[in-house]
């Protein structure tokens, strides 16, 4: 098998969080990343001429619609419908092409929502979901299943799914309604202590627990996989193994950005998992760990944020 520096990777979703900051990882790999303008992925035709023109051998897809849970409960038929267009695009296209080897991500959000924590990879599709994000996992889910079917008819194929937890990092989206929790805090603490104002609204009583993690170190796993990728599980959680609860992230933010306020909570807002701890068992057995304190992920976040954001 050629080496990865050796391999011409079609890289989707290169201008997200996910894309740039594996962009950032894979400097001297070959790797073409077109935008969605110049190949929109919900569009069939588009998709399959693309794939049969430039036959990739690897496709690392890091593209969809994403957003936190406001924007997930405001669009479910967006979610869903776009999430599903292109995971079934490009995987279909990628095998109709006979691309060898594809890397999906999918999202602990499709785990059932009273499963027992850690949630272990053979837990999916065993109950029902959560009911704020069950469009985008309804399609995530498809999507991995896809992966799956297509690896086991096909034992030349490895087409794999990762399943990331929770993330942030560089390029995040900060927008205070749309995003998710980490870069909201971020957003919101930082405009506290500009403005001044001594207290920051916390969404729901703050005693639901997430688990975040740096995206550089996504990047790097996403990378390792891509270079034994016959050796990765068909699922596989990539995430720490140990969660905090939301005040926790409040606190943490507040302590890097040495803003010294209070904090309320805002008990009409949406809360969706009360907990989505993932296992590290098969992640722990295939060799790799996080290596990103949660104080140096956010202190890398905000200077990106202060970088990018801040006139
Ligand atoms: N963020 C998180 O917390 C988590 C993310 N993930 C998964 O990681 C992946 C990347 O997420 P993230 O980087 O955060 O998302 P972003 O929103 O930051 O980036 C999404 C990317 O998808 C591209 N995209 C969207 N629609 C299309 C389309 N029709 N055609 C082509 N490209 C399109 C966007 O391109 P453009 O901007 O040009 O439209 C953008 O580059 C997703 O699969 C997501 O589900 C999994 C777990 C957690
Ligand atoms: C990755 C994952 O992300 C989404 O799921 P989520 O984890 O529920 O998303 P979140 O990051 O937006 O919220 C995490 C928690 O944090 C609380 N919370 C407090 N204050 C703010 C706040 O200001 N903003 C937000 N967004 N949340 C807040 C909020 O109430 C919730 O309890 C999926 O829809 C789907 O996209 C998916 O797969």
């Amino acid at each position: 098998m050629a080496p990865l520096s050796e391999k011409r990777i079609l890289l989707t979703g290169g201008g997200g969080m996910v894309g740039q900051n594996l962009l950032q990882a894979a400097k001297n790999l070959r790797v073409d990343h077109p935008t969605s303008s110049q190949l929109d992925l919900t569009n069939t035709g588009d998709v399959q001429s693309y794939l049969q023109d430039t036959k990739p051998d690897l496709v690392i897809h890091a593209a969809g619609k994403v957003g936190g849970i406001q924007a997930n409960m405001a669009d479910p038929v967006g979610f869903l419908d776009k999430n599903l267009a292109i995971g079934r695009n490009l995987i279909m296209g990628a095998y109709e092409a006979r691309v060898p080897e594809f890397l999906n991500l999918a999202s602990t959000c499709i785990y059932p929502r009273n499963a027992q924590n850690p949630l272990r990879e053979e837990m999916v599709l065993t109950g029902e979901l959560e009911p704020t994000n069950e469009g985008y996992a309804i399609a995530k889910i498809a999507a991995l299943r896809l992966c799956e079917y297509i690896r086991r008819q096909r034992s030349d194929l490895q087409y794999k799914t990762l399943i990331p937890c929770n993330l942030y990092g560089p390029h995040d989206n900060f927008h205070p309604e749309k995003s998710h929790l980490l870069p909201a805090i971020i957003r919101k603490v930082h405009d506290a202590k500009l403005s001044g104002e001594g207290e920051v609204e916390i969404w729901g009583d703050g005693t639901a627990r997430r688990e975040f993690m740096y995206a550089g170190d996504l990047a790097k796993v996403i990378l390792e996989a891509a270079d034994r990728i016959e050796t990765v599980p068909d699922l596989m959680n990539t995430g720490l193994g140990h969660d905090h609860s939301i005040n926790d992230y409040y606190q943490a933010v507040a302590d890097v950005l040495e803003w010294d306020g209070t904090f309320t909570h805002d008990l009409s807002k949406p809360v969706g998992m009360k907990q989505k701890l993932c296992s590290t068992e098969r992640a722990d057995a295939w060799g790799w760990r996080a290596s990103t304190s949660l104080t140096d992920g956010i202190a890398k976040t905000y200077a990106f944020f202060l970088e990018n954001h801040v006139s």
